[in-house]
């Protein structure tokens, strides 16, 4: 069988980045990517403004919806401090399998962990089986439609926290204009923009920043 896009760029890193170095993982998914073949990584434009908000937040348990290659988990869990626990949840099996392996070689093994599943039955289970109390860092990067509910799951299983960030990909492209309308105007979150470009193109594109005020 043929590879898949998803098999074709863990082996562009597996033959072209160093094992152990999270940046060059990051760095060579964004080379291919951006000269051989298109692919929904938040990028490195979004990128640095994603490792920012990290650094500033310093997040101790964090959650990623939507893990697709493991490009952000990298990005992220190579920023983190030892004892930060990461969780990163992924629907589809075939992604899951090629970000375990992404994050194997770049040496994040221990440091990300990998849920398989729809977000919808994961989420409720964070508290009593991953012995989660409340999040610090939400990075939501799956499917525009699934944002809102989430973030409406996130509360109501009593998973944020006043200070919980959630920052969003993609809210101008594809978008996800019902998020953007909840989270500014609920009067729940403290909401910050930061326009940047679609991953690769030059097209517009935003991270939405929506702090709880608890
Ligand atoms: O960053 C992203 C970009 C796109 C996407 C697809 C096709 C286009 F034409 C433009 C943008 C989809 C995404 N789905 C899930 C998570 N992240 C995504
Ligand atoms: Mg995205």
């Amino acid at each position: 069988m043929a590879l898949s896009k998803e098999e074709r760029i863990l082996e562009f890193v597996l033959k072209n980045a160093v094992r152990g170095d999270p940046d060059s993982v990051v760095d060579t998914i964004d080379r291919y990517c951006s000269s051989k073949e298109w692919a929904m990584n938040v990028g490195n434009e979004k990128g640095l403004i994603l490792d920012k908000i990290v650094k500033e937040t310093n997040p101790s348990v964090l959650v990623e919806l939507g893990t697709y290659c493991g490009y952000s988990a990298v990005r992220i869990g190579r920023l983190l401090k030892p004892d930060a626990r990461f969780f990163t949840l992924e629907v589809n099996p075939k992604f899951a399998d090629v970000a375990r392996q992404m994050l194997e070689f770049a040496g994040l093994k221990d440091k990300v962990q990998i849920l398989e599943g729809a977000t919808y039955d994961i989420i409720p289970q964070l508290k009593k089986k991953y012995e989660v109390d409340t999040l610090d860092f939400v990075f939501v990067d799956h499917w525009k439609d699934q944002y809102k509910p989430d973030t409406l799951l996130l509360e109501n299983c009593n998973l944020l926290r006043k200070g919980s960030v959630i920052l969003a990909d993609n809210v101008i492209v594809p978008g996800a204009p019902d998020f953007l309308k909840y989270v500014r105007t609920c009067g729940k979150y403290d909401c910050t923009n930061y326009l940047s470009h679609l991953e690769y193109m030059n097209e517009d594109d935003a991270l939405e920043k929506a702090v709880f005020r608890g």
